[in-house]
């Protein structure tokens, strides 16, 4: 049980809450482990002091009472010098991704990354500045490994210094039960809502990839050194942990392999360069997809690659990496992605080559939840190198093939497929990371956008949602079939109809979910994000969606369709919506809202205010301007402002892994309108 925080440490959480920062998110959960230890103790006090009546002396070995007294009551803790190493037990695995442990008077929390719960860490201070509740340590190494970590083996050599990866040390399955943590500590913490409000987190819906999956890496350098010369070469990487320099990386796992087949030429490029510049820069890698229907067996089979004379056939299986993998193949024959899946997970040690990395995947794309489709298998995976230098990674599968390539130059357009759908973007544009994910996550939204039947009592606005729906949906996490009309029509409400797209990028949701929706519109800040999703409209052959370059709050300002017959996806930044945009959704008042976010903690604050609602905004000249539930930002021209009448309930929640190895988790929430 935890201790419920003192009025004055709660106000200092909540000043400080706005877009979910690792400070904000530390400063939550070290008050809980503080709290619960304050808790512990009171209790073991207690029995202590009626151990004490009974006549038993053991409990004069109670620890200091004064560290019973709430954290901020207790003499302000000085950390330890520098460079003081420090032996922690590791209590708990924090939204951040970092091992939290007690200080020795147990009045202060250590954040220890790269450790979990169970473990004895060796970890040592640094310079920063103090913080009353927490100190962040650099970690040494581990003494007494956690039962956690046995069988798992971190895929990157570069685990424990890059600050890209944080969870590498656990299985996939122990990862995605600590994103559902992540989702509830978000809303427990974030929502401001009493937690009767707050439905149970649906499990963690897991990617097909682990390693290998991410379609868009940024490295990056600094800028030279005063008086480089020709042979001063810069790192080129991600951060290294607990510093401001960047770790030198040769190939990132997590990358997908054509990726890490372009990495070492965008090194190359930046090295020939790097004397005459005058900053650092980041290096975009973003892959494209062309998809080709298979003509003949001839082609299944892949060796047209090597009758092409702008080609160099290589196969991935030749190499010795793949034979120690597990793999199979004699030279000049494509590799059958059949491996011994025992063998290759066995030794996954490194995945730092992308021949290791293409094993481990083909051994690793099954589904990982009840939820995930599985990544489908090629027949075979072929590499090659054209004439110009730039690589090329053939999956053959049994229908199509998918030649992979990447780009580094932002302005150019890249191409992905989401099951019968494809999308294109401009390479700096924004497209979700992790393609693995987005067949069984666009599944999930579109099975779920629209209320069903039996549930659907939230669109009456005589009735509110209760408990009882919640419970079905997290009962129920896959629904039926996808419906390709809208929903059945209820006696008392009509169909949901219309879709807004809000944040709406190059079309994503607007395109894969137009079929059961009459009209789509969808709205975008980023001009070129819009242009892609008019263009995915078209090459998808949607005739019913159109898009609006603005920011997202001018989307109510004339909306073509009638709130009761209106769903709404909300997929905002990492900062999540505008005050403005929430307050606006209410005054409109669509009846179902699907929220969509790589930022569970901003999610959690913004659906806390859909929830709780927004108070009318009465006239000025003696009125009040207040807004109950705390969210009472007015911005200008509050006067004329049109009352919130709707307020929303949370039907259902839970976390999609589009970031296996990481700490952050896709959170995908969808609620019901009710009457403010
Ligand atoms: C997380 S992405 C979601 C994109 C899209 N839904 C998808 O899944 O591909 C967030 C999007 O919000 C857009 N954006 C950021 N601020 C905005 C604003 N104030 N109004 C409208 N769009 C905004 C970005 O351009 C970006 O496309």
């Amino acid at each position: 049980m935890t201790a419920v925080p003192s009025k004055r440490q709660k106000l200092a959480a909540q000043k400080l809450l706005s877009e979910g920062t690792p400070t904000e998110v530390l400063t939550f959960e070290a008050l809980s482990l503080l709290g619960q230890r304050q808790e512990h103790q009171h209790q073991h006090q207690h029995e202590a002091d009626t151990d004490v009546t009974n006549g038993d002396r053991s409990a004069e070995q109670t620890p200091n009472p004064q560290s019973t007294q709430p954290p901020e009551e207790q003499s302000q803790y000085t950390p330890p010098p520098p460079q003081t190493e420090l032996e922690l037990e590791i209590e708990q695995l924090s939204s951040t991704g970092d091992g939290l442990a007690y200080s020795a008077d147990k009045n202060h929390v250590y954040v220890v990354p790269f450790s979990i719960p169970g473990d004895r860490v060796l970890a040592k201070t640094f310079p920063q500045k103090p913080n009353p509740l927490f100190t962040h340590l650099d970690f040494i190494q581990v003494l007494r490994p956690s039962a956690q970590r046995e069988g798992v083996t971190p895929g990157c050599k570069y685990f424990t210094v890059c600050s890209g990866c944080q969870l590498q040390m656990m299985s996939y399955e122990d990862q995605l039960r600590h994103k559902k943590t992540i989702v509830e500590k978000a809303f427990k913490y974030f929502s401001n809502l009493d937690p009767s409000r707050i439905p149970p987190v649906g499990e963690t819906v897991g990617s097909p990839l682990q390693y290998g999956y991410r379609t868009k890496l940024t490295p990056h350098y600094d800028k030279p050194p005063k008086g480089a010369d020709d042979k001063t070469l810069p790192a080129i990487g991600f951060g290294m942990k607990g510093t401001r320099r960047v770790l030198d990386i040769e190939q990132c796992p997590i990358g997908t392999p054509i990726l890490n087949e372009g990495f070492p030429i965008e090194r190359k490029k930046v090295y020939q360069t790097f004397r005459k510049r005058k900053a650092g820069a980041t290096i975009l890698l973003r892959e494209s997809t062309s998809r080709k229907p298979i003509q003949s067996d001839t082609e299944k089979n892949g060796s047209e690659a090597t009758r092409n004379d702008d080609t160099m056939a290589q196969n991935i299986g030749d190499s010795a990496a793949n034979r120690d993998a597990g793999l199979t193949s004699k030279p000049d024959q494509t590799v059958q992605t059949e491996p011994n899946s025992e063998s290759v997970a066995s030794k996954n040690e490194d995945l730092n080559s992308v021949s290791r990395l293409e094993a481990y995947i083909a051994s690793h794309n099954s589904a990982p939840s009840p939820l995930t489709l599985p990544a489908p298998k090629p027949l075979s995976v072929r590499r090659r190198r054209r004439s110009s230098g730039s690589p090329e990674i053939i999956y053959t599968y049994d229908t199509y093939k998918d030649i992979k390539t990447y780009t580094s130059t932002g302005t150019d357009w890249t191409t992905e497929h989401v099951g019968e759908f494809v999308f294109e973007s401009r390479a700096n544009s924004f497209f979700q990371n992790n393609n693995s994910i987005l067949l069984s996550f666009i599944r999930y939204v579109r099975e779920n956008c629209l209320p069903r039947e039996e549930d659907d009592t939230t669109s009456n606005d005589n009735n509110n949602s209760n408990s009882n729906d919640t419970e079905t949906a997290n009962k129920n996490p896959t629904i039926t079939s996808p419906t390709t009309s809208p929903s059945t029509p209820s006696t008392k409400t009509p169909p949901i109809k219309y879709l807004l797209d809000a944040y709406c990028g190059s079309g994503l949701f607007a395109v894969c979910l137009s079929p059961l929706f009459s009209s789509v519109l969808g709205i975008d800040i980023d001009v070129q994000g819009v242009e892609a999703a008019r263009h995915n409209a078209t090459a998808n052959a949607i005739p019913n969606a159109g898009f609006i370059a603005a920011d997202a709050e001018y989307i109510f300002a004339d909306v073509p369709f009638p709130p009761d017959q209106t769903a709404v996806v909300i997929d905002p930044p990492r900062k999540g919506a505008s005050v403005d945009f929430l307050r606006q959704l209410c005054v409109f008042g669509a009846r179902r809202v699907v929220y969509v976010s790589c930022n569970v903690h901003t999610q959690a604050r913004d659906v806390g205010m859909l929830v709780s609602g927004f108070d009318e905004v009465k006239p000025q000249g003696g009125g009040d301007e207040k807004q109950p539930g705390g969210h009472g930002k007015i911005l200008g021209g509050a006067t004329a402002r049109p009352r919130p009448q709707w307020r929303y309930e949370i039907e259902s929640l839970r976390g999609f892994d589009f970031f296996p190895q990481t700490g952050h988790v896709e959170g995908v929430c969808f609620l019901n309108r009710v009457p403010n």
